[in-house]
């Protein structure tokens, strides 16, 4: 499989902060943990920015996409804000990960738990081309579930 170099350095204080892994060979993403002190908790309807303690460098044309864990979100409703949060190839400073509790419990973090999971992806750049009007199609300005949600309505579909 293709690698890239990821560059990875810790914040001062978290020196303790595992370096972020895939879990399995098949892992998408390498998780991150939080670089709390302690411990912190999240009341349910509010959203808090956690640190992981680590900064990265990335080639150009790469982007890292900060995702929410299942398991937290299934368990504890909490997710993350933004998703997927960005991490531009530029940007230097600290990783932090908005969290938000959905749940109707707390949800206790500690620290070095395992909050969310950082995918790197391929970015493309656009040329950008203003013109007068925009190519035709079958689907033109329809959206937002214009072609309905029962799979067995094929006949509406049909006539578009
Ligand atoms: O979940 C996130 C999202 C972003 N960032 C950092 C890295 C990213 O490169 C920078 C800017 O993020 P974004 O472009 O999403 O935020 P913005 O509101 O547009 O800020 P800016 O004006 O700094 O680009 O903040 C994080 O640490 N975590
Ligand atoms: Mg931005």
């Amino acid at each position: 499989m293709e690698k890239i170099k990821l560059l990875i350095e810790r914040v001062k204080g978290a020196e303790d902060i595992p370096i972020p892994d895939y879990m399995t060979k098949g892992s998408s993403g390498m998780d991150l943990v939080a670089c709390i002190d302690d411990v912190t908790e999240i009341n349910p309807g509010e959203f808090r920015l956690i640190p992981t303690g680590i900064k990265i460098e990335l080639p150009e044309g790469y982007e890292a996409q900060i995702r929410p864990r299942s398991g937290l979100a299934l368990k504890h409703g909490v997710t993350i804000l933004n998703s997927p949060g960005t991490i531009d190839s530029d940007y230097r400073g600290e990783i932090k990960v908005i969290l938000i509790n959905f749940g109707k419990s707390k949800f206790i973090i500690h620290r070095g738990d395992r909050i969310a999971q950082m995918v790197i992806s391929r970015v493309w750049k656009a040329d950008r081309i203003e013109v007068a009007v925009l190519n035709k199609t079958l689907r033109g300005d329809g959206g937002f579930g214009h072609t309905g949600i029962n799979s067995l309505a094929k006949s509406k579909r049909r006539e578009l």
